[in-house]
């Protein structure tokens, strides 16, 4: 509570330190802009008059009598400006300032950079002293030139460091002007006396063999028209690029030589005494944010999101156990022949006759792969799946046939020992550490005992579901410790969802690392089931934001987009953050489905259709993997699926369109689709202690003042109190009671479509219809029943209320 205080007053403290802006209309500009410009002309005609009269004019400087005559051109007021300026100040270096303060003028009129006339200023101020001072040697013959100021500067230089030091003193200043202003290295000046040197030998060639050419009378008039032909192809061919320099052209045919530089091409002439031709091929130009990003990187190199945690850590590998202990895989060779002659023998009892048989051994799974005599069809031993599998007695066989991309039909057969795959495997993997990807996942082995891993971000959400016990709670922490230890808590913040209360819990030890929540919320992880629908919101939200950030960044995801906000072209001023990826991890999906109905699964499929692109994804696991939890809006955004063990062949199909689910063995055995084949994987085991041990070596460490903020949503609580109070009804309450009585449908979504409203105030009208008794109770996911038989009854009732 204190906390929320503290936010709150400080935000309301806020306006009192606003500066005021000093914005102009754009009449005052004009107005303010041809006051300077012309004030400016006015100065210089009085300093440059001032040059001239100033012998004259100087005797009556200090006359203020109307009557005192002057030469300046200016008159009056012209000589004691000038007189202030040149004769009193800085010398004609002082013209800079008339000059200035024109230039001051046109900026406002054109409304130009601002920014660039403050350097010009600053610069301008700083080349009049230099001047001054520089042209106060010769004060005591010509007292104008320098001024008094430039006298005396120069003066006190010379006291301190006699006439040569003073000299060499204004020479390293003015070599440092020209470097910091013009960007001046020895480079530039001796390629600008070679280019010279160069160009100057070059006209003087062509304007010889010019005057040779003139000189020869031209015999044959087809020759010209050849020449006018190449010269106009050449022209043709070159208007599509910027080429502005000279081309002059040989009277013969030319070819062209390789370049010699990219910006200078020569064509050299075959025969002697002909014209070589020299093309100067301009450089693209560059754009000015370019320029002024370019020099940011520069100056402060790329953005890093990590400075603010840049001490931080990444888990070691040691945290984690190692259960195999170091072990490959152990054949058993009396296991494998078993199984093998039982295959062939049950295969032959059905008459199917094998040409061939090899086994792959996995971690949990043996693969024996067969080909079948010419002839078998496929379907045949496809339909004898149950009768092998009681043969070999043994449980979760399953049946690929074909194997994809193979001629072969693939047994997969269950070892009688085990092996658990070791998180720690999975991650000292090379395939994992030298994952090129945005959020790689170390999901556990294949068959071929190969590490899987996979983008969750190319995924690019995540449906989970299995049977209790078999390994879903592990599959979660397995993900979530794959982006521990690969990503910089900068990178990648989490809002976790567990109704269960226990399984992800751990995580909150990270909370200011890696947890994403609502500006409000006391917890991070979310185990209150009417808070989601806050949460899911939110992350609309902040997904309209980002897609808004895109926009004004012209690009097409959050790569691109992250990759020019660190190259330092996108201006934070305007908004611009680098933004971290966002993964909403929900377990126990059903249970939310069936108490906040479509209140949650709209915003997850508006989520699950958007967000791919702005960085946020999903990881959703059931238990229940039931059509009315694993919706066709759902199935249709999720591509990506894990299925562990489930107990139905419809369930399987439920989740992954095909059965196979039900015939794997439990403990982390998986099957993982991202819509196109299925991989059979051992998912690597992490146990709790583990994790535990990650959490708290990261949430031991510096962390960022608060845990990542999601925007907040002003919702109203999705309470259900049944208060009827008629005083505190909706607007629309009569017509949304007209919309459901008509449909005869009580249902939340209908009265979005009609009256084009969020869920929550639909949410909010069902609850008072509810109150008021004119639709039936929340019955999961069906629509509430409507009590009121019409429109007649309705105006009834809602008559007798009064
Ligand atoms: N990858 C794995 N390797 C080895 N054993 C595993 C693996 N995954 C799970 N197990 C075993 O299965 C047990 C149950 O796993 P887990 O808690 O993940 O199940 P669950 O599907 O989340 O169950 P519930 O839905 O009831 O929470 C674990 O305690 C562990 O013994």
């Amino acid at each position: 509570m204190a906390k929320k205080k503290s936010t709150k007053t400080k935000k309301k403290s806020l306006p009192k330190f606003k500066i005021p802006s000093f914005t102009l209309s754009k009449q005052q500009e004009t107005i303010l802009g041809s006051f300077l410009f012309l004030l400016g002309v006015l100065l210089l005609i009085s300093f440059i008059s001032f040059l001239f009269t100033w012998k004259e004019d100087i005797s009556e400087i200090n006359n203020l009598s109307r009557n005192a005559e002057y030469k300046n051109l200016i008159s009056g007021i012209g000589a004691k400006i000038a007189y202030f300026f040149i004769y009193k100040g800085l010398g004609i270096a002082s013209i800079t300032f008339a000059v200035l303060t024109s230039l001051s003028g046109i900026h406002l009129l054109l409304n130009a950079n601002k920014e660039a006339l403050k350097k010009r200023w600053i610069w301008g101020t700083l080349v009049a002293i230099w001047l001054s001072t520089f042209l106060g040697f010769f004060g005591s013959s010509a007292s104008l030139l320098g001024g008094v100021i430039g006298f005396e500067l120069n003066d006190f230089l010379q006291d301190y460091l006699g006439k040569i030091g003073t000299v060499i003193l204004l020479l390293f200043l003015l070599i440092t002007y020209l470097v910091l202003r013009f960007k001046f290295t020895l480079d530039t000046v001796l390629s600008f006396f070679n280019k010279t040197a160069h160009e100057v030998k070059e006209d003087f060639n062509s304007e010889e063999i010019n005057s040779e050419t003139v000189e020869t009378p031209s015999t044959e008039t087809k020759t010209i028209d050849e020449e006018e032909a190449i010269i106009a192809n050449f022209v043709e061919e070159n208007t599509e690029q910027p080429q502005t320099e000279e081309i002059q052209l040989s009277t013969t045919e030319t070819s062209i030589d390789t370049p010699k530089t990219p910006e200078e091409i020569t064509i050299p002439s075959e025969s002697e005494g002909d014209l070589s031709m020299k093309v100067e091929v301009s450089q693209e130009e560059k754009t000015v944010t370019d320029n002024l990003s370019d020099k940011l990187v520069e100056d402060f190199g790329e953005f890093d999101p990590t400075l603010e945690l840049s001490n931080f850590k990444f888990p070691t590998i040691d945290l984690l156990k190692d259960y195999t202990s170091g072990q490959g895989i152990t054949i058993n060779q009396e296991e494998l022949e078993e199984n093998k002659n039982q295959i062939v023998t049950t295969l032959k009892n059905y008459k199917i006759e094998i040409a061939n048989i090899k086994a792959t051994v996995g971690p949990t799974v043996t693969l024996y792969e067969i080909v079948p005599e010419a002839g078998v069809r496929i379907s045949k031993i496809k339909n004898l799946e149950d009768d092998i599998a009681l043969s070999l007695a043994a449980l979760g066989i399953r049946i690929i046939a074909p194997m994809p991309g193979k001629g072969t039909i693939g047994i997969e057969v269950p070892n009688k020992n085990p092996r658990i795959v070791s998180m720690r495997a999975a991650i000292s993997s090379k395939k994992f550490q030298e994952a090129e990807m945005q959020l790689p996942i170390a999901f556990g082995k294949t068959i071929s005992n190969e590490t899987m891993v996979v983008d969750l971000a190319k995924m690019p959400h995540l449906l989970m579901a299995g049977a209790t016990g078999q390994g879903k709670s592990v599959g979660l922490n397995c993900i979530l410790t794959s982006l521990l230890y690969k990503k910089h808590p900068a990178e990648v913040k989490f809002v976790l969802v567990d109704p269960k209360k226990v399984e992800l819990t751990l995580f909150n030890k990270i909370e200011r690392h890696y947890l994403a929540k609502l500006p409000d919320s006391e917890e991070a992880i979310i185990t209150d089931n009417s808070k989601v629908i806050n949460t899911l919101n939110s992350l609309c939200i902040e997904m309209d934001n980002r897609y808004e950030l895109l926009k004004n960044a012209f690009c097409r995801n959050i790569v691109e987009y992250n990759k020019k906000f660190k190259a330092r072209k996108l201006n934070p001023n305007d908004g611009h953050k680098f933004l971290p990826y966002i993964v909403l991890v929900v377990d126990e999906f059903a249970d939310l489905i069936m108490t906040a109905g479509k209140e949650v699964e709209t915003p997850i499929a508006r989520l699950a259709q958007l967000a791919r692109a702005i960085g946020i994804h999903l990881i959703i696991a059931t238990q229940r993997p039931s059509v009315n939890v694993i919706t066709g809006m759902i199935k249709a955004n999720f591509p990506a699926r894990v299925a562990f063990r489930v107990m139905t062949g419809i369930d399987s199909k439920t989740i992954l369109d095909q059965s196979g689910a039900n015939q794997l063995i439990g403990r982390g055995d998986m099957l993982y689709t991202q819509g196109n084949e299925l991989v059979r994987i051992q998912c690597a085991f992490v146990d709790t202690p583990e994790v535990e041990k990650i959490t708290e070596f990261i949430g031991g460490q510096k962390a960022y003042p608060d845990a990542h903020l999601l925007p907040e949503y002003v919702g109203e609580e999705g309470g259900t109190t049944l208060d009827n109070n008629i005083s505190d009804r909706d607007k629309l309450f009569r017509e949304a009671a007209e919309v459901l009585v008509t449909a005869q449908q009580g249902s939340a979504s209908l009265l979005q479509r009609k009256l084009k409203l969020g869920y929550n105030r639909a949410g909010r009208l069902i609850d008072q219809l509810e109150a008021a008794g004119i639709v039936g109770p929340f019955e999961g996911s069906k629509a509430r029943q409507v009590l009121v038989p019409d429109l007649i009854a309705l105006d009834q009732l809602l008559e007798n209320e009064k």
